[in-house]
């Protein structure tokens, strides 16, 4: 039986709030916004992400943006204000959560070290681009980014 003081189920809000966080880093140069094609798993291999990973213990969420982006990329991001809401991860068991990012060093280009390439996008082509399923419920927060 699950504590339901004022009709609020205590079990289901501690199991959204105690659900992992993953992290996306939605990067912006010069209007442009970046995104990386992911090599792997098979069936989710060619779709497209933003950089970025799970939190892992101990570390905040602007932690682990910066350490997601110097592992994929190989480049240092500040981090912004969030993007979007929360986006449900189910195959994940986690949530999606976006952050506005800068290379803090402009003249530097990110590499791809853990997917097939990188594109920077324009804002009339982020629609088309054929996102992971839950990226796709943030594309007009994304094209907002880049008004
Ligand atoms: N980084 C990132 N992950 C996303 C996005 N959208 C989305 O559904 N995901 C999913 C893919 C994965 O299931 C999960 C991220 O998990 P993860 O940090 O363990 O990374 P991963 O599956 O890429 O693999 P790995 O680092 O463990 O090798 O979130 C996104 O925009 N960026």
């Amino acid at each position: 039986m699950r504590a339901r003081p004022g009709g609020v189920d205590l079990g289901l809000v501690v199991e959204a709030l105690s659900r992992p966080v993953v992290v996306g880093a939605a990067i912006v140069r010069g209007g442009r916004l970046l995104a990386q094609q992911r090599a792997y798993p098979d069936h989710l291999a060619g779709q497209w992400e933003l950089p970025g990973g799970r939190v892992e213990p101990g570390e905040t969420e602007v932690d682990a943006l910066v350490r997601e982006c110097v592992e994929e990329l190989g480049v240092q991001v500040r981090v912004g204000g969030r993007v979007g809401p929360d986006v449900p991860l189910p195959e994940a068991g986690a949530i999606l959560r976006v952050y506005a990012a800068t290379l803090v060093q402009d003249g530097i280009d990110p590499i791809p070290r853990e997917h097939r390439t990188v594109r920077w996008v324009a804002k009339e082509e982020v629609a088309a681009l054929d996102w992971l399923r839950p990226d796709r419920l943030l594309v007009p927060h994304l094209r907002d980014l880049l008004s």
